[in-house]
């Protein structure tokens, strides 16, 4: 068996009365994330682990941002995406692990219908992904709530 990990990292800005989707679920909050498509960092960040895993290069490689096919799109879609193209490699996903990093609002409530939306755009077990969150504890641009992060690690094998 061979079993590969992959890395993956995004920030996006945080801008007033722009949408703020996290995961494929839409937060009530004052600001949004700000991109080319619907600025989604946990999904986004979950898309490189995945394709990293499998030396398939980055989210920006396949889905450029200055293509009009992708302005607005739900990035679930782009998950959906990576996971036929790593499964075109003969690769099954094990599990993920995702950090988000801000200030507000709180994500906890949101885990599972998070964890829901991403196990149905990957088309694994709710169980083998793992969200979890943290603030930036008031500093620099997390902490000024100018940005959002995420970070994810996932594992593959064939
Ligand atoms: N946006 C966030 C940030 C944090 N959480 C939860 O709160 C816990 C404490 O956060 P600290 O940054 O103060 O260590 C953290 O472990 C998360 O459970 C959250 O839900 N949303
Ligand atoms: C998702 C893509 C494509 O729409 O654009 P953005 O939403 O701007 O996101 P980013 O993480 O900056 O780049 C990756 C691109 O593939």
């Amino acid at each position: 068996m061979k079993i590969k990990v992959g890395f993956g990292f995004d920030v996006h800005q945080l801008k007033e009365g722009h949408p703020f989707v996290l995961g494929g679920v839409l937060l009530d909050h004052h600001k949004g994330a700000f991109g080319h498509s619907d600025a989604d960092v946990l999904a986004h960040a979950i898309c490189d682990a995945l394709l990293g895993a499998a030396n398939l290069r980055d989210i920006g490689h396949h889905f450029k941002n200055t293509d009009e096919r992708w302005k607005g799109i739900s990035s679930l879609i782009l998950l959906t995406e990576c996971v036929k193209m790593i499964s075109e490699k003969g690769y099954a996903i094990n599990n993920v692990d995702a950090m988000l990093c801000l200030e507000a609002p709180k994500i906890n409530p949101h885990v599972p219908k998070m964890k829901l939306q991403i196990s149905r755009a990957m088309g694994i077990d709710v169980d083998d992904i793992s969200i979890k969150a943290t603030t930036n504890e008031t500093m620099g641009f997390i902490g000024r709530e100018e940005g959002v992060v995420a970070y994810a690690v996932c594992l593959i094998q064939k």
